[in-house]
């Protein structure tokens, strides 16, 4: 029986075998996503050429230590394909995403991103998002103010113990109820100031990989979702 790491493992060298020469990859962040730079860097060893962008300092730093070319972000428009975790996802290719707390450069990368590939062991497989805590990038400055508009929207939220994005911002963790319209829950997040970023992604992921007991299954976006 395969262990949750040999299926995240697994994941990550399917999403990996999509990668192409001359292609600039956005590296995801996590502890898939750091298989998914593992595997890469692999193939670079090997002689695939690419360059790479990051989601966060950790996978700038194990990406460079494996001798894979990292660009900075700030100077890119188009990434061709983004392979990164995510804490849950559903049919519709719909995810929540950032227990890491990389969501805000994720979710830019992944709009950035021609292509954008979710990998998962099993555990994340789920029929529809929302059990999952749902996290916020809060500039410090706000961190009051959005926690009353969060208390007030029944999010139950709670601020990350000890914790500072790559950027120096604060996360918080919501949980509703329900997340029975996560595009209207989305657009309430997006609307509130000092929110600077939110870890639904209901847009951004074209196709995942899923590892379960070894075994791979690859879901793709069917068009529009809602
Ligand atoms: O969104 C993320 C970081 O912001 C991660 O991709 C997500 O939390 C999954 O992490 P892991 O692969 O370690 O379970």
């Amino acid at each position: 029986m395969a262990s949750i790491d040999d299926d995240k493992k697994a994941a990550a060298v399917a999403a990996v075998a999509e990668v192409r020469d001359g292609m600039l990859v956005g590296l995801g962040t996590g502890s898939t996503a750091a298989f998914a730079i593992q595997a890469l860097g692999e193939r670079v060893a090997e002689g695939l050429q690419i360059r790479a962008v990051v989601t966060s300092e950790a996978s700038g730093k194990l990406a460079r230590e494996l001798g894979i070319e990292i660009l900075d972000f700030a100077t890119i428009a188009q990434v061709d394909l983004t392979i990164d975790g995510a804490d849950e996802i559903d049919s519709r290719c719909f995810a929540i995403k950032g227990a890491g707390g990389a969501m805000l450069r994720e979710k830019i990368v992944a709009a950035a991103s021609a292509r954008m590939v979710v990998i998962a062991d099993g555990s994340k497989r789920v029929d529809r998002i929302g059990a999952a805590k749902l996290p916020v990038e809060v500039l410090p400055f706000a961190i009051a103010y959005v926690m009353r508009v969060l208390t007030d929207l029944g999010a139950a939220p709670t601020v990350r113990d000890n914790y500072r994005t790559d950027q120096g911002n604060l996360v918080v963790d919501c949980h509703f109820a329900t997340l029975e319209d996560p595009r209207a829950t989305a657009a309430t997040l997006a609307a509130i100031p000092g929110i600077l970023g939110h870890g639904l992604f209901l847009d951004e992921v074209n196709a995942a990989y899923i590892a379960t007991n070894g075994v791979v299954t690859r879901l793709e976006r069917m068009g529009a979702s809602d």
